[in-house]
């Protein structure tokens, strides 16, 4: 019996080693991770600045930085994985619908459609997300190691409401000016009869991407709205405790 607690006790302080390595290598990618991102977007709103103070006008800013933007932007399927495996307490779902509309954005539609990369609408999603990125990574930055200040806390879980509708309407007025050149160009499309006897629309693929946005904006604006109450008014310290 005695030996059987022991054995127990040994089981359960090697589990706790186990977490606790685990814990550790965790923080030290995420905090690795989150540096890396911030950075990129800094350089990012660096590169906008300048850009915009040499020339005086925003046409060639998006093939300006497109490189680095996509990186970054394509970098960030990562936050999936982080879900998925558990290092960060945040739903897939609500990951995956965020990041992969972000990398459709830039993938599949700005970077794929050179007419309407001189879009007053892309400046205004480019600006909108770099303002976002870069306090949402530092947020996560600081809070990881213990020093977080409230401005950037605040900034974090108040930004969103005027960001977020400012970015859906930049990405959607975007997609809209995609839709004459799609329907023309006919890309992304596979009309019958073809060998695997499929056909897919790409304009009225975006069409139907446009109206997701009706059920699935609010969804994610209402748990950033969730986690603003969580965070700002203390819940969070009472689920930390536990
Ligand atoms: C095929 C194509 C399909 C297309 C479909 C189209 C439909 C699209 C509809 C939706 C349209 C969206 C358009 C988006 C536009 C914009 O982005 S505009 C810019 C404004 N945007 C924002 O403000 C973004 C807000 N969104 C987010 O912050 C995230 O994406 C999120 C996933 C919604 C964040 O939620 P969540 O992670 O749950 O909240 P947090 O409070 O930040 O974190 C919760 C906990 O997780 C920890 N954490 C998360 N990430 C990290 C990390 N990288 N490192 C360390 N820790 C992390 C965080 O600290 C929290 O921990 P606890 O405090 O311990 O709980």
């Amino acid at each position: 019996m005695a030996s059987g607690e022991e054995d127990g006790s040994v089981e359960e302080k090697q589990t706790n080693n186990k977490k606790r390595t685990k814990g550790t290598i965790a923080t030290a990618w995420l905090t690795f991770y989150n540096i890396a991102m911030t950075a990129g977007w800094l350089v990012l709103a660096v590169s906008m600045v300048c850009f915009y103070l040499q020339k005086g006008s925003h046409k060639g800013l998006y093939k300006h930085i497109a490189r680095t933007l996509k990186c970054f932007q394509t970098f960030a399927l990562l936050e999936i994985g982080h879900c998925a495996i558990g290092i960060v307490r945040t739903s897939v779902i609500v990951t995956g619908v965020q990041v992969c509309s972000r990398i459709f954005m830039v993938w599949f539609i700005t970077n794929s459609i050179r007419q309407i990369q001189n879009e007053g609408s892309v400046i205004l999603f480019l600006v909108v997300w770099t303002v976002t990125e870069i306090t949402r990574y530092s947020f996560y930055t600081f809070n990881l190691i213990h020093h977080l200040p409230y401005f950037i806390k605040w900034a974090r879980y108040n930004m969103f409401i005027v960001m977020y509708p400012l970015g859906v309407v930049g990405e959607l007025l975007t997609i809209q000016a995609a839709l004459p050149y799609v329907r023309r160009s006919g890309m992304f499309s596979l009309r019958l009869p073809n060998k695997y006897n499929v056909s897919f629309d790409y304009y009225y693929f975006l069409i139907i991407v446009m109206l997701s946005y009706i059920p699935l904006f609010p969804q994610l604006f209402f748990h950033m709205l969730r986690q603003r109450r969580r965070v700002l008014h203390g819940e969070v310290i009472v689920e930390k405790d536990e």
